[in-house]
């Protein structure tokens, strides 16, 4: 029976899964990455790294369900991670600059002043924010020695982690990238759906150091016969939200995904409609099929499950992110603590980078307990503002919240997302969703897997959070969250 590899390379980890013909997960393998901190604000990943422990990950998972026949290969990857490397030698300028690095905060802070932004959103988008791929890529241009005058002759290539990985697999042979990750550079037109010539000369990035954009589904090429033993096709390629949505099964409009990791990225599917936020949310590529377009409002929360790891880690009030929920239950309910996890400023809706965290309402009886109540709760009324912003955007069925990623597995946390949303949230079997999706892509394009109806089919819930929260009292605890965030952006 033929296999499907998934490929899933985030910013912390490396992992593969492999899925068996009925979609089910046969074996995982997962390596962590080590990370870089050469400045404050900068974070980089040696290139390296990336791709040693993306294929242990895959040699790993295929040894262990004992090698069996892999019909395609599934790559879906941190986002906005930027990498240049030597056409001819393969060999990285420079460290990867990693999606959380600030470094370009001034030359975007530049490009505002200078009006750009206004049309780059209109074109991508996306924000004139250092998040995104554009301004690392004109960063290494122009202080890595002589990179822009060999970038200028042909000879340096840039992608973002999937086309550095398709690069490695196909030994040096594709040069490729699929709409989703392109979307994220803030140098591709989402609109017409190219690169865009006036934004790359802006930033003075050659267009021939740019990867070709493919559909989700496609060929990316073959892999070297000397990595797996045998030539394996690469049928799919998502940036890993994407891959998530995808996962999740949200192929109609006004469907809403969340994913609860360190942080959070909620993607809600607008169809055929580029969406311009007036809240400062992305507008971006759910996915492409079939040369087909579909576009999605994104938000992002930078601290939703690092809330958890700093009482883990911080505080030391936990040992494990799973001892979060009972130390919460254990707290004071005639006590109200806020969280305000700013410690990297804040997301969407507020965009603001300078400001840091607060916690507010202290008495003397405060402890551990209602602190990690706060760290939890922080992660529903951030998730709420989100999805308020989205809704003064744009129309939502009344679909439930599906939700994954580590942090959905706290129950705790999961009924007080559905109690401060009053809506419900909808947890699935599998939660694997982000490399499901990448799998899907590739298992479909191989023509084992069902094509989008029949894989919404297969989607299924394995619990249902129900709004229990007096309606009252919750409108109530968020104004008071929502006057501890204004407090917060003020200080
Ligand atoms: N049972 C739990 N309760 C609350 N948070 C959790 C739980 N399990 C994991 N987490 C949080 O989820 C995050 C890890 O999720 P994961 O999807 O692996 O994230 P990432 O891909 O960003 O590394 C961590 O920040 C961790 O604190
Ligand atoms: O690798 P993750 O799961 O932290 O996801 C990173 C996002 O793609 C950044 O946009």
């Amino acid at each position: 029976m033929p296999h499907i590899l998934a490929i899933d390379q985030g910013t912390t980890s490396s992992r593969a899964i492999l899925f068996d013909a009925a979609m089910q997960v046969v074996a995982v393998a997962q390596e962590e990455v080590p990370q870089h901190y050469p400045a404050s604000g900068w974070v980089e990943h040696d290139p390296e790294d990336l791709w040693s422990t993306a294929l242990r990950s895959a040699r790993e998972v295929i040894a262990r369900a004992g090698a069996p026949e892999i019909a395609a290969i599934g790559i879906t990857n941190q986002r906005e991670t930027v990498l240049v490397w030597d056409r001819a030698t393969g060999a990285p300028i420079h460290r990867a600059i990693v999606w959380q690095d600030r470094r370009t905060a001034g030359l975007c802070a530049e490009l505002r002043e200078a009006g750009h932004e206004p049309d780059i959103t209109y074109r991508t988008g996306l924000l004139l924010d250092p998040y995104f791929s554009g301004s690392k890529l004109a960063w290494l241009l122009d202080n890595v020695e002589g990179a822009r005058a060999r970038a200028e002759r042909g000879e340096l290539l840039f992608g973002t982690v999937d086309s550095f990985l398709i690069w490695k697999l196909t030994g040096g042979r594709v040069h490729a990238t699929d709409a989703t990750n392109a979307a994220r550079t803030l140098i591709y037109n989402i609109r017409e759906g190219r690169w865009d010539a006036d934004i790359c000369a802006l930033l003075r990035i050659p267009l021939a150091m740019l990867p070709e954009v493919k559909d989700c589904a496609a060929e990316f090429g073959m892999t070297e016969p000397g990595l797996f033993g045998c030539q394996i096709p690469i049928l799919g390629v998502a940036g890993d939200q994407q891959a998530a949505t995808l996962g999740q099964a949200c192929f109609a409009p006004g469907m809403l995904k969340a994913t609860y990791g360190t942080g959070c990225f909620a993607l809600l599917n607008t169809g055929a409609e580029l969406v311009q936020s007036r809240s400062r949310l992305l507008g971006t590529i759910a996915y492409q099929l079939d040369g087909v377009t579909t576009y999605a409002l994104e938000g992002s929360i930078f601290i939703a499950g690092a809330a958890v790891q700093w009482l883990r880690d911080g505080l030391g009030v936990i040992g494990s992110a799973g001892e979060a929920q009972a130390l919460a239950e254990a707290a004071d309910p005639a006590q109200d603590v806020v969280l305000v996890p700013a410690f990297t400023g804040l997301g969407a809706p507020w965009w603001n980078a300078e400001c840091r965290g607060a916690v507010y309402g202290l008495t003397r009886n405060s402890g551990p307990a209602e602190l990690a109540r706060a760290g939890l709760e922080s992660v529903g009324y951030q998730t709420r503002d989100l999805l308020q912003a989205m809704q003064a955007d744009w129309r939502r069925d009344e679909a439930a919240l599906r939700v994954d990623g580590g942090m959905a597995a706290s129950d705790w946390a999961m009924q007080f997302l559905a109690d401060i949303l009053g809506a419900s949230v909808d947890r699935p079997r599998l939660t694997e969703t982000t490399a499901l999706g990448a799998a899907w892509l590739a298992g479909m394009r191989a023509g084992i897997y069902p094509g989008p109806e029949g894989f919404a089919e297969e989607w299924a819930r394995e619990r249902q959070f129900m709004p229990q929260m007096d309606p009252a009292l919750r409108e109530a605890r968020h104004a008071r969250w929502q006057r501890a965030v204004a407090a917060t952006l003020a200080v």
